[in-house]
């Protein structure tokens, strides 16, 4: 697997706070959602806080997968539908969650199923920020974003052993 050139990792703490000002940023654009539409996997996690902190009941999933590393996207696949009561009014008071918008392909996708919902990430890269209405965090296009829930506790060699002759 090749890696990207920087690196932005994401902790616990971070990410609820992120997301809850995610959910500031959306109870500002309505009061009355209908329902949240989250994008499994990495839109499930926002989708708890936001629906915590706007008492949104009503939790729907599309999955869509496509990432196989950094640079290979691949094919992009739906594995889940929406169901068809939320598809009615094109998505009218329906908020789209997801953790992030790369190249914007997943956001493409989705929006297309339902063009009047709000869509929102808690971070955005440059390409992707265009199909998404809300956003926290904006990260450069040659950074991948490491969330909590890919992480482990590992050793960090101190950094003077780096600079050793
Ligand atoms: O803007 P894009 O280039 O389409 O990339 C963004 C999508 O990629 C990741 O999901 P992934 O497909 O890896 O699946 P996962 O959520 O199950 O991890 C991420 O959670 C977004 O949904
Ligand atoms: N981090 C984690 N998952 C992702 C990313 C990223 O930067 N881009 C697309 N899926
Ligand atoms: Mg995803």
């Amino acid at each position: 697997m090749s890696l990207p050139e920087k690196a932005f990792p994401v902790s616990w703490d971070q990410f609820h706070r992120d997301a809850r000002a995610l959910a500031w940023r959306v109870a500002n654009v309505s009061k009355e959602w209908k329902a949240i539409v989250c994008i499994t996997r990495g839109g499930l996690v926002p989708a708890a806080v936001i629906s915590r902190e706007l008492g949104i009941r009503v939790i729907e999933t599309v999955s869509v997968a496509s990432y196989h590393d950094y640079e290979n996207q691949g094919e992009i696949y739906v594995l889940k539908e929406i169901s068809p009561e939320l598809l009615e009014q094109e998505g009218e008071g329906i908020l789209i969650i997801d953790d992030l918008t790369d190249t914007g392909k997943t956001a493409g996708l989705v929006r297309a199923m339902m063009p009047k919902a709000h869509f929102a990430t808690v971070y955005a890269k440059p390409k992707g920020m265009p199909l998404v209405d809300t956003f926290i965090t904006e990260v450069s296009q040659d950074t991948w974003i490491y969330f909590p829930w890919d992480m482990g506790f590992t050793y960090q060699k101190p950094i003077a052993e780096d600079h050793k002759g």
